[in-house]
This record gives structure tokens, C-alpha cells and sequence, in this order.
């Protein structure tokens, strides 16, 4: 049985979001919405889900001691990291000690932080088809692999980084000493390690959000959404859409690849099954053949389409599945999601055109409230359901296309 307290009362049910972005911001207002009590954390004041959370708190999270020393203080009885960027070891000292319960658990978040952790799990450890691919800490050392097997074209990522930041695709000889700085220049952390991988020339690419939830008899069990078709530019999402169709055979290899890293994630301290709350499964698809690319240990930026598409969306599913409460994960509708990004540089910036975004039938549109906006900055995106994909995918570009930042005058 599951208990509740009250939040601000003594009782309080309390979580801390490591990461209070878009996606968090989501998630703490399903969280507050079943009576949690939320402390949002980011690296910046005013990220947006600091802006609806009970708590807000500003520290650098990728610093141990400032990371150890909030939890420690705040004691949440649950800490959800929702970006990559956090002292993971930490946070495995501190689930390791008994102090925190970390979500799923501090070896996913661990693992998924750094390409090379949940790369050599997938391939060398599980087996799981992914792209050929080395790790390199040095040009020589990148275009020795380049030669020795990976070829043209392929694909060059800092081993932190997210989004696509430092990301890029190489052609031929000419490339590799750019590709090679670019990613020196985007990494997370200064002249930090690349993974370089063959590209693989898919038909398309999908997300399988997946849930590991608690049955009524309290045995954790994996649950899939309809898979999510995406664009990506640069390495980053541009567009979303569920369901995304596939051939039978491709969903069913889909899913299985999806349960096994998500099984393996979800091993507690002991290897028994302890880790609570919703992946997104990157895969790539070429008629019956799927590989495994990479997988995020909560909620995906491409899901956010749920919130127009599912009875409970991907922020819900990880709330609910994360206090132990059972999930649905049933689509209510065809839809489709468009980013929204900034287009100028300037804090405080301003948004015309929702109304006539608005106006097309059938459409939503969600306003981050980032006090920044970069040229690329995602601020916003525009939701729509329509009878099919094609037409939802229509509309939310439009929309999108409709609502347009500027500096305030
Ligand atoms: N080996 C590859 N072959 C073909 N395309 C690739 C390959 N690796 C990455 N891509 C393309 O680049 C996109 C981003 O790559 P990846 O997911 O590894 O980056 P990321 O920075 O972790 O992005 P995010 O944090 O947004 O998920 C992929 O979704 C895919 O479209
Ligand atoms: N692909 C990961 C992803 O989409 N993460 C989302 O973007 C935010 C950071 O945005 P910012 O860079 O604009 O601050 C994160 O906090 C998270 O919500
Ligand atoms: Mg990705």
C-alpha cells in the first residue's frame, strides 16, 4: 500500500527533481497533482520548473559536495534526476548508504550520464544490435578508428553531451578534424572523450516509452506506448508524432530491446528488480531491422507529444510509476508535437501569435517560461491531435510556425 502525506505538513510525501526544465516542469505538476510536496532544482534561478514546485533551489549539480550537501539537508524521500548533467557518483553513494532513494536508480543514472557506460552495456554486456563504434581521445586516435573499420560516413558525440551539442556527421577525410573540434568544443566536460559511430542509414527512428510499474500484487512489470516517430536536426528533435506505424516484426524486436535495457536499468544494488518509472528508448529502423541507439531513465523530449496523444502522459506514467501506483499507457488520440526555439538571444522575451496558433483546430501550445532564449533554445512547442499522424504532424507545425518570439520592445 502506498501512503501519502500532505505536502508542507510534517507528513509530506517529498521529491527533488535534479533537473527542472521542460520535461521536470511537467513532471512536478503531476507530482503536486497526487499531493507531493516538490523541491525543483537547476543549475539557473526561474528554470520552469521552479516556477510551479513547492521549493526552488539553485546549486551546481554536477558538483558532489553542493549536490550531497542539498540532499542531505532537503531529505526527499524520492530524487529524480531529469537531466544527464549530475555528480551521478554521488548519488550512488548516497542510494549505496541508505540515505536517498534515487529514480530508478543511481547506477541507471550513472550508466545513461556518459555514451561509453550505456553503450558498452547495450552492445558488449546485453548483446543488443546498436552501430559499430569506438571511443577515441584523440584525432589521431579518431581517424586510426575511422580507417580501421568504422569507414564513411559516420558520426562523431562527445561522450557527455546531450541534444546534439557537439554532434556531427563526417563524409569523408576533410571532416574529421572538424568533427573532431566541434565535439571538443560542445562536450560537457573540456577535453572530455568522443564515441565514434557508423552510420546507420535507417528508413526511420522511433522512441518506445517504456514503464516499469508496480502490479497489484506489487511485482514491478514493463509497459510500452505506441512507438514515436521523430525528426531530428543536428542531432536535436525538431518534430514528434504517435502512433508511428511499423511493421509487426520491427515493433515486436522493438519491444524486446526496450524490455532488456530497461530490465537491466532497473537492477537494484542486490540485481533484483527495484528500479520504478519511464524510459525513452531511442531506436533505429530499417524495414525488420532495429538497432538500439541510446535510452534516457525518465522522460524523452520527443514524448512530450503524450500530452496530447496518451490518457496519461510520460509525465504522469513516471510520477505514478515512481510512488508505485499502476499506469495506463493507452493512446487517446493520432497527434504530433513541433519545438518551438527561441530564434533570438535576449532574456525576457516575448511570444506573439498564440491566438492564431491557436486557432487551428485541435491544437495546444506550451510556453516553457525559460528566462533566456537562445537562437536554438527549445522555449516552447505546439501540440495537436488530428484523425491521422499526417495531419496532426500538419497542424503542429503550423502552429509552431504561428507563435513567434522577440525581444520585448
Ligand atoms: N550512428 C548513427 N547513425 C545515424 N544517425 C545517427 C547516429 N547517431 C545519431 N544519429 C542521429 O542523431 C540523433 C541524435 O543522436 P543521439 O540521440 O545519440 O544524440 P543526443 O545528443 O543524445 O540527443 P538527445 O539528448 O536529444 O537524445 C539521432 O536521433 C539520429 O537522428
Ligand atoms: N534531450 C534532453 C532534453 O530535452 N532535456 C530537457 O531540456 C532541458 C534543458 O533545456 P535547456 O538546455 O534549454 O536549459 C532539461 O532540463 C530537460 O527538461
Ligand atoms: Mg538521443
Amino acid at each position: 500500500m502506498t501512503t501519502f502525506g500532505t505536502p508542507l505538513s510534517k507528513n509530506a510525501t517529498k521529491v527533488m527533481l535534479l533537473g527542472s526544465g521542460e520535461l521536470g516542469k511537467e513532471v512536478l505538476i503531476a507530482l503536486q497533482r497526487l499531493g507531493v510536496e516538490t523541491i525543483a532544482v537547476d543549475r539557473y534561478d526561474n528554470a520552469p520548473g521552479q516556477q510551479v514546485a513547492h521549493h526552488a533551489r539553485t546549486i551546481a549539480m554536477s558538483d558532489a559536495a553542493q549536490l550531497t550537501a542539498l540532499i542531505e539537508a532537503e531529505k526527499p524521500d524520492m530524487v529524480v534526476p531529469e537531466i544527464e548533467a549530475i555528480a551521478t557518483p554521488a548519488l550512488q553513494t548516497l542510494e549505496a548508504a541508505g540515505s536517498v532513494r534515487v529514480v530508478p536508480t543511481a547506477r541507471a543514472t550513472r550508466l545513461t550520464m556518459d555514451r561509453e557506460g550505456i553503450r558498452r552495456l547495450a552492445a558488449e554486456t546485453l548483446g543488443l544490435p546498436t552501430s559499430p563504434y569506438q571511443f577515441c581521445d584523440s584525432l589521431a586516435e579518431l581517424q586510426a578508428a575511422i580507417d580501421n573499420g568504422i569507414g564513411y560516413p559516420c558520426v562523431v558525440k562527445p561522450v557527455m553531451s546531450s541534444s546534439g551539442k557537439g554532434q556531427s556527421k563526417i563524409d569523408g577525410h576533410a571532416d574529421v578534424e572538424k568533427a573532431w573540434n566541434y565535439a571538443m568544443e560542445g562536450g560537457r566536460v573540456q577535453g572530455g572523450r568522443i564515441i565514434v559511430e557508423g552510420f546507420i542509414d535507417f528508413d526511420y527512428e522511433i522512441t518506445l516509452l517504456t514503464v516499469r510499474a508496480k502490479n497489484a500484487a506489487g511485482q514491478i512489470e514493463t509497459h510500452f506506448c505506441e512507438p514515436i516517430g521523430h525528426v531530428q536536426v543536428k542531432g536535436d528533435y525538431v518534430e514528434s508524432w504517435q502512433p508511428a506505424r511499423m511493421a509487426p516484426a520491427a515493433l515486436t524486436l522493438a519491444q524486446d530491446i526496450a524490455r532488456e535495457i530497461t530490465t537491466d536499468l532497473g537492477r537494484g544494488l542486490n540485481g533484483e528488480p527495484a528500479g520504478l518509472g519511464l524510459f525513452g528508448v531511442e531506436l533505429f529502423v530499417k524495414g525488420d531491422q532495429v538497432w538500439f541507439s541510446e535510452v534516457s531513465p525518465r522522460p524523452h523530449d520527443t514524448g512530450m507529444v503524450t500530452m496530447i496523444t496518451q490518457w496519461q502522459n510520460e509525465f504522469e506514467l513516471h510520477a505514478r510509476a515512481i510512488l508505485g501506483l499502476p499506469v495506463d499507457t493507452s493512446l487517446k488520440t493520432a497527434g504530433a508535437s513541433a519545438v518551438i526555439y527561441g530564434g533570438v538571444e535576449a532574456q525576457g522575451i516575448v511570444f506573439d501569435g498564440v491566438d492564431a496558433a491557436l486557432q487551428i483546430p485541435g491544437t495546444e501550445v506550451r510556453l516553457f517560461g525559460k528566462p533566456e532564449s537562445f537562437e536554438r533554445r527549445r522555449m516552447g512547442v505546439a501540440l495537436a491531435r488530428a484523425a491521422d499522424t499526417d495531419a496532426a504532424r500538419d497542424n503542429a507545425k503550423k502552429a509552431a510556425a504561428l507563435v513567434r518570439p522577440r525581444v520585448a520592445a
